[in-house]
């Protein structure tokens, strides 16, 4: 059949498509450039204005030029492939072509001429299958590359209702297969363009409840959790860029991994963090034992920590003596008791209510002193009795040892630096746990002190400091007449139903303070509450960090992924339902992804297999579901032949990013040996850890001694390949044979 007419036929075909698709293009990118110029003139408008004239009227000529400058912004983040699908869809007895694009847009008339993919019309463009086309006569994807269409491929649904013409004119292998065969950079890209239908029902799941996304190696948890976020954003706007949406990863090489797609889908109001970096003052970089983390990250924990602060609100044995003047007074266990009792009774954090306590014994100290002073005492003179007793260096002394003012990395510290504080606040736990736990008093602190200092900081309140209490009170007046007017300056204009909120306009703009969004107030904020959370990699955290994200979030609405295969922390999860269960029950949801879009097929069955033979060696029960690889390709899968260097010269051969994992001892022998420091996902090599290439992938890796690593971790390092895994050194047992 070569070179006959039937081919030049479908080449005619074909080169008709592509220019017929072009007019389109043509179209949307003429109206995205006639948008862009209209903000830009808009902009430049309100730039011009005279600057004088009230505050408010700053304001809000201030608002309107961030509300430009966004739309401008998103703009320019659409211009790559800013229409890539297309449907054909019967609706109301006729068929009607929809385009599919970044952003929604309409013509100067108002007729829809791209519709955003996260709307409702669009989402047939995903769900539509052969078994179920809901309409959808042909899906067609458009391939652009700045501004010129380089492919069409349809997906046809119903061949039934096709007509001849269009027949003719279908082309395409797959739109999926050519995006999941492209080199990797280092960067996530998103991928709107292609998303399937089990992840698109994710995507648009509702917003409220946990929704727990489990899922195998590469079966795009980490894309779904993005364009799920990009989604809820859009769909619930006034709800969530008030408050914002917190994204927790693994890592910050995973989070710059991941940092394009969300402006990429035109979304800037996520807050993204690890739980090391969650606490706005708190470094903690240093490395756990596993053991170690175990036992931090227990629930239980959470009542060590209470009983350490209450061991600070403390009642003597005995009667005390304070010498205020010449006199001695008594502080007496029973009148402490009281006190206590009552400070308690508050409801307040330990520092707060502490000062409920003072007072009180104050009282029953002057009380004491005006007696001794055996004089007659009015409302008045008490005051001042109460006053001499208060600054009295002796009174003071023996009051704040009775309830300390305390700080979270101060009760922490004494914890872990003092056997008899931790064996006061921690009576059920072992010695041999106890002991675990043991440090000295400057060491750094690790991931898994993060939780419990966020428990502290929420039973001990905030810091005492007066001064700054007064200053944040005047602020947040200031604040929130400014969002009020904000937000009526935008009503009355019609303006803000997009990018931006009041609340975003009026933190920017207020003249005192730093110019701030939500997300960035949000991050520097402990005591912030967001509008959704969003997890990756969620098997790694202990109940103890799920206590803290659930505070973080009270409407408990939470995106959840991960896969308890690939469980490599101390402290994590195995089930799901033993995290939310206690947690969160009959709130949750679980849905599952089943098809794996990284790894090629042989690859993935060598590592379910390795998975299934180190679940028995350890006694648990092997994951249920197989996981299906959406391709193959030969060769994939190398057991070394020559030496390091050599593997990885021909691991580069395939062109794209290679990653070397091994064990974390041997890591940093094998960066100085290969000249490949530090962790730049975008150079072409680099030698990462199992733990630090969770979430990752490269075009090739070559593993060490992954008969060496643990379950989770030598699941997680055999999967990170999109074309060949190498692997070196001890093999694991489970292997298939060739
Ligand atoms: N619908 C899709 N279209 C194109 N590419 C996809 C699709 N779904 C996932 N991918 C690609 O598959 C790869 C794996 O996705 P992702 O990293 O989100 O998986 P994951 O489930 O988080 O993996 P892991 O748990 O192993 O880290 C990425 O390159 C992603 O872009």
């Amino acid at each position: 059949m070569d070179g006959g007419p039937d081919t030049l036929e479908g080449d005619d075909v074909a080169a008709q498509q592509l220019r017929a698709e072009q007019l389109v293009v043509d179209d949307v990118y003429a109206r995205l450039d006639a948008l862009r110029t209209e903000a830009r003139a808009q902009l430049e408008q309100v730039r011009s204005t005279p600057t004088g004239g009230t505050h408010q009227a700053r304001s809000e000529r201030d608002s309107f030029a961030t509300l430009y400058a966004d739309r401008l912004a998103t703009y320019d983040a659409v211009e790559q492939r800013l229409l890539f699908g297309r449907i054909d869809v019967h609706e109301g007895g006729r068929l009607v072509q929809r385009y599919v694009g970044r952003i929604g847009m309409s013509d100067a008339e108002h007729t829809p001429v791209l519709t955003d993919w996260r709307a409702p019309a669009a989402r047939p463009f995903y769900q539509a299958t052969a078994a179920n086309p809901a309409g959808v006569v042909r899906r067609r994807h458009v391939a652009t590359r700045d501004r010129v269409v380089t492919g069409v491929e349809d997906d046809v649904l119903d061949v039934d209702r096709l007509d001849d013409e269009t027949r003719a004119g279908l082309s395409g292998e797959g739109a999926l297969l050519a995006a999941l065969g492209e080199h990797r950079t280092g960067r996530m890209h998103d991928i709107v363009a292609t998303i399937q239908s089990e992840q698109d029902e994710i995507i648009r799941s509702a917003l409220d409840g946990v929704l727990v996304v489990q899922g195998g190696p590469g079966t795009g948890k980490t894309a779904v959790a993005l364009h799920r976020a990009a989604f809820l954003l859009y769909a619930h706007r006034e709800r969530l860029a008030r408050s914002g949406v917190l994204l927790v990863g693994p890592s910050h090489a995973f989070l710059r991994y991941i940092e394009r797609v969300l402006p990429a889908l035109g979304e800037t109001g996520v807050v993204s963090t690890t739980m090391a970096t969650l606490l706005p003052d708190v470094v903690a970089g240093a490395h756990e034992q596993p053991a170690v983390a175990r036992v931090k990250g227990r629930a239980s924990m959470a009542g060590v920590i209470a009983r350490a602060v209450a061991a600070r609100q403390r009642v003597p044995e005995r009667t005390q003596t304070v010498r205020v003047g010449s006199h001695e007074l008594e502080i007496r266990p029973d009148d402490v008791a009281a006190a206590r009792s009552r400070a308690r009774r508050a409801h307040q954090p330990h520092n707060a209510a502490r000062t409920v306590f003072v007072r009180q014994m104050l009282q029953v100290l002057a009380r004491q002193y005006a007696q001794a002073l055996s004089s007659e005492v009015s409302g008045e003179d008490m005051a001042g009795i109460v006053e001499d007793v208060r600054v009295e260096r002796d009174v003071r002394v023996a009051l704040n040892l009775l309830w300390m003012p305390l700080s979270p990395e101060g009760l922490l510290r004494d914890l872990w630096s003092k056997p008899h504080r931790l064996a006061e606040a921690a009576p059920g736990m072992s010695a041999r746990d106890r002991a675990l736990l043991a440090r000295d008093p400057g060491a750094p602190w690790t991931e898994a002190d993060v939780p419990l200092l966020d428990e502290a900081a929420e039973l001990i309140g905030e810091r005492i400091d007066p001064e700054r209490d007064r200053a944040q009170a005047q602020a947040e007046a200031q604040r929130k007449a400014e969002i009020a007017y904000a937000r009526e300056s935008m009503q009355a204009s019609g303006a803000g139903g997009g990018m931006v909120s009041a609340e975003t306009l009026a933190a920017r703009f207020a003249d005192t303070g730093p110019s701030l969004t939500t997300a960035e107030r949000a991050a520097a904020d402990r005591s912030w509450t967001y509008g959704h959370v969003v997890v990756d990699e969620a098997q790694e955290l202990s109940p103890m960090a799920w206590r803290v994200l659930l505070r973080r979030c009270p409407s408990r609405s939470f995106t959840v992924v991960g896969d308890t295969g690939q469980t490599s922390s101390g402290a994590g999860a195995h089930r799901w339902g033993d995290v939310f269960d206690p947690l969160v029950r009959g709130s949750w949801r679980l849905a599952e992804l089943t098809v794996n879009y990284r790894t090629p097929r042989s690859v993935m069955d060598a590592a379910s297999a390795v998975l299934a033979a180190a679940c028995r060696r350890d006694g648990v029960t092997p994951p249920e579901h197989a996981i299906v690889s959406a391709r193959d390709l030969p060769g994939a899968l190398r057991v070394a032949a020559g030496s390091l260097e050599q593997e990885v010269a021909l691991a580069r051969e395939l062109g794209g990013t290679v990653a070397v994992v091994a064990p974390v001892e041997a890591v940093p022998r094998l960066r100085e040996r290969l000249n490949a420091p530090g962790v730049d996902l975008t150079a072409p090599l680099v030698v990462l850890d199992p733990v630090e290439s969770k979430g990752l992938e490269f075009d090739a890796v070559v593993a060490i001694d992954v008969g060496r690593m643990a379950r989770g971790d030598a699941y997680v390092t055999m999967t990170r390949a999109t074309r060949r895994l190498t692997l070196m050194g001890d093999q694991p047992a489970g292997l298939p044979v060739e």
